[in-house]
């Protein structure tokens, strides 16, 4: 099924599309595969079908100038795909794999990359993310965990050179603090980064968490 936008969604899209036009293709087919069978098995509520292109793929790919070149990227908690896989469709230099816990999912994840052509860099590993041995370059996630709890789960799989880079909201410096006494004791440092995936769109902020220094 094509997903069918709204005029504002349209333009969002559009917008997204002049940033990323080797992506266009891609990133339509990635939402459609979401707004149809990402929907069908209740891996995103009904009311986010009429907000996919900015709730969650600008959201996403707000992420695209805080990953350096050719990379390896863990996306924790990737749900049905995001941030992971769009920034994956439009970081063509970049290595990512999806850790995602529950079963249903990671088929979701697997049959999406299948049939964007993604498999040859992106792979998926069905677990929790504290459970994970790899490590990686760069930790992403989005709506998975307070800061916090984030720490726990991925220090050991970014620390000590690698980054942690959480989307969040408003809760940014508020998670910071809650967080300060883990940071400190890890030897870690978190700094709030202004995101935007294009001009145009609404933009988001990020938790950059490094060494200390
Ligand atoms: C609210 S969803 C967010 C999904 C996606 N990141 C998004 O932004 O739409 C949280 C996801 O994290 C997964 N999850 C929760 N705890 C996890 C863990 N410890 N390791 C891996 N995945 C986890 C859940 O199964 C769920 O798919």
């Amino acid at each position: 099924m094509e997903y069918q936008p709204s005029e504002a969604e349209q333009i969002v899209a559009e917008r997204l599309f002049a940033a990323f036009p080797a992506s266009d293709e891609a990133l339509k087919r990635y939402v459609d595969i979401v707004a149809s069978r990402g929907m069908a098995w209740g891996l995103m509520g009904p009311r986010e079908g009429d907000r996919l292109w900015q709730r969650h793929i600008a959201n996403s790919l707000a992420l695209v100038d805080a990953v350096p070149h050719g990379l390896d990227v863990a996306d924790i908690g990737s749900g049905a795909g995001l941030p992971g896989i769009p920034l994956a469709i439009v970081r063509p230099d970049l290595r990512v794999t999806l850790i995602e816990s529950l079963q249903r999912r990671s088929e979701f994840l697997d049959l999406a990359i299948e049939e964007l052509g993604l498999g040859e860099r992106v792979e998926v590993i069905r677990g929790r993310a504290e459970d994970v041995t790899e490590q990686f370059d760069i930790v992403t996630c989005r709506a998975v965990a307070p800061l916090e709890k984030l720490l726990r789960w991925t220090s050991p799989l970014f620390a000590p050179d690698g980054a942690l880079v959480a989307l969040k909201g408003a809760s940014a410096e508020e998670e910071i603090r809650k967080a300060s006494k883990l940071l400190k004791a890890s030897r870690l440092q978190a700094e709030i980064l202004e995101l935007k995936a294009a001009p145009g769109v609404e933009g988001t902020r990020a938790i950059r968490v490094v060494a200390a220094s």
